[in-house]
């Protein structure tokens, strides 16, 4: 195992129950508030990127996807729930572990085939990925890579996300 794997997993609070019974909640905060930890994960989701904008998912996507694109010199996009954006929009609906949802991304968030890496911190069934890839696309971007912070094994491989890379600094 690796040092980073190892600080990853220390510092991820297992919750279990929330926010509905049978789900293993994965809390990141006492991650994010170990900056050695914090700063250590976004290196890594940083590392020999060359893409022109990095798209973090409301809200704990946000975190992670802003400083990844500070680190590598691209543009920040956010992709936000339902009502959150001031301007014209694409949407899109999905089913996530414990409910559903519906995201959306401004049209002119991208120029022309931007590449653009997509950050989150969770990857579980894998729905809420799938719609990001696919609202960005719709947006006119390239979407080049989908990096997490922690992919959840169990839910693993339910069709992932076709052609798109997919990175998880750890899986559990
Ligand atoms: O792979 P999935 O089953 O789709 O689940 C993963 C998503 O679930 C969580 O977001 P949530 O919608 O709970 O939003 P939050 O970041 O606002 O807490 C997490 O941050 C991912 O975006
Ligand atoms: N088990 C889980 N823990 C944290 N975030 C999640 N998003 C979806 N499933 C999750």
């Amino acid at each position: 195992m690796t040092d980073l794997v190892t600080t990853i997993l220390s510092r991820i609070r297992d919750v279990p129950d929330y926010p509905q019974a049978g789900v293993v909640f994965k809390d990141i905060t006492p991650l994010l508030a170990d900056h050695t930890a914090f700063s250590a994960v976004i290196d890594a989701l940083a590392l020999d990127l060359d893409v022109d904008k990095v798209v973090g998912i409301e809200a704990r996507g946000f975190i992670l996807a802003a400083p990844v694109a500070y680190q590598a010199g691209a543009g920040f996009v956010p992709v936000r729930k339902k009502g959150k954006l001031p301007a014209e929009t694409f949407e899109g609906s999905y089913d996530l572990e414990y409910g559903s949802a519906v995201i959306e991304v401004h049209r002119d968030a991208f120029a022309p085939g931007d590449r653009v890496l997509i950050v989150d911190d969770v990857l579980a069934t894998g729905g809420t990925a799938r719609a990001a890839v696919e609202l960005v696309s719709r947006a006119g971007a390239e979407v080049v890579g989908f990096s997490v912070l922690m992919e959840l094994a169990f839910l693993r491989g339910r069709d992932r996300l076709g052609d798109v890379d997919v990175r998880a600094l750890v899986a559990v």
